[in-house]
C-alpha cells in the first residue's frame, strides 16, 4: 500500500479543561478522500488548524508526506504543499481572478528576483496561471474582478490558487456551505475529479455530498474519532448511528 500523504497520531489539544482534540489519529492517502464529519462543536475546525499549522497541539505529531511537520509555522506547510482552500479572505477581491492566480505562482516561484517586472506581462506566471483556472474550468472569466464572480465561482478561484500553489494535499472546510444546489452538484463532480491532483481531508456538514465523495469517512465526536471506514461502513455503524447519523439517513 502506498504511504499516506498525511498521517495524524495521537493529536491532542485542550482549550483549558476542555480536550477539542482527544488523541485524533487519521491519515491521508493518494487519490482519496477522507471525510471528517461530527456534530456542532465535534472538534473538526481545531484538528483543521492544527493541521494548517494555526493552532500548536498540546501533544501528538503531524507528518506530511513522510517528514514531521509538527513545529512548523503555517507558511512553511503551505510552502511544501499542504493547502488549505476557502479562506475567502486570502482572495483579493479587487483583483482580476487571473491577476489572483498569479499571485499564487508568484508566491510559489519565490518573488524577490521579479522586482522589476511587470507581473501582468510576466509569461512565466501568466501561463501556469491560466492553466490552473482552467483546471477548474474558470478560463473564460479569467479577468473578471472577483467581486463580479458568484460564491461557487470564487470556490473554484481558490482550487485554482491552491494548484498554482504546488498544493500536494487539500483541506477543504465545508466546501458546500452557502451553495445552491446546481453549484453543489458542480463542486462535487470536480472534487471527485481533483482527488486524483492531490488528496482531500474534506469537513464537510452536507451529508449527500460526503456520501457520494468520499473514499473514507472518520467521525468526531467531543474531539475523538469514534470510526472510520467506508460510506457503508459508517452508514451502518451503530456507534455513529446513535452519535451523529440519526436522522441523515
Ligand atoms: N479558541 C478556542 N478557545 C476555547 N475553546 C475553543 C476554541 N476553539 C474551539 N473551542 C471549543 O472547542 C470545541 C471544538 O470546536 P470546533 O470549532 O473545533 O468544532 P467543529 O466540529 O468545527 O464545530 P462546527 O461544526 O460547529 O464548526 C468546542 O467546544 C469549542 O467551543
Amino acid at each position: 500500500m502506498a504511504e499516506p500523504v498525511l498521517q495524524i497520531s495521537n493529536l491532542v489539544k485542550s482549550f483549558g479543561a476542555l480536550r477539542a482534540t482527544d488523541d485524533v489519529t487519521l491519515d491521508l492517502y493518494p487519490g482519496e478522500i477522507h471525510a471528517l464529519i461530527g456534530p456542532n462543536g465535534a472538534g473538526k475546525s481545531t484538528l483543521i488548524h492544527q493541521i494548517c499549522g494555526t493552532h500548536a497541539p498540546n501533544s501528538g505529531t503531524i507528518r506530511f508526506m513522510g517528514e514531521d511537520i509538527t513545529q512548523l509555522g503555517v507558511a512553511a506547510r503551505a510552502r511544501k504543499g499542504l493547502g488549505r482552500t476557502f479562506q475567502i479572505s486570502s482572495i483579493a477581491p479587487e483583483f482580476s481572478a487571473l491577476r489572483n492566480v498569479m499571485l499564487a505562482v508568484q508566491a510559489r516561484q519565490g518573488s524577490s528576483f521579479r522586482f522589476f517586472k511587470p507581473v501582468r506581462s510576466d509569461k512565466s506566471l501568466t501561463e501556469p496561471a491560466m492553466a490552473a483556472l482552467e483546471r477548474v474550468g474558470l478560463a473564460s472569466r479569467a479577468t473578471l474582478p472577483v467581486a463580479e464572480l458568484s460564491h461557487g465561482e470564487r470556490r473554484q478561484l481558490e482550487i485554482a490558487i491552491a494548484l498554482a500553489l504546488g498544493s500536494r494535499a487539500f483541506l477543504l472546510d465545508e466546501p458546500m456551505a452557502g451553495m445552491g444546489p446546481e453549484g453543489s452538484r458542480a463542486l462535487t463532480s470536480f472534487l471527485a475529479d481533483l482527488k486524483q491532483e492531490a488528496p482531500i481531508l474534506l469537513v464537510e456538514h452536507d451529508m449527500d455530498a460526503v456520501f457520494a465523495l468520499a473514499d473514507r469517512i472518520s467521525v468526531l465526536v467531543y474531539g475523538k474519532i469514534i470510526a472510520t471506514g467506508s460510506v457503508e461502513d459508517i452508514r451502518r455503524d451503530p456507534a455513529v448511528r446513535t452519535a451523529y447519523l440519526g436522522d441523515h439517513d
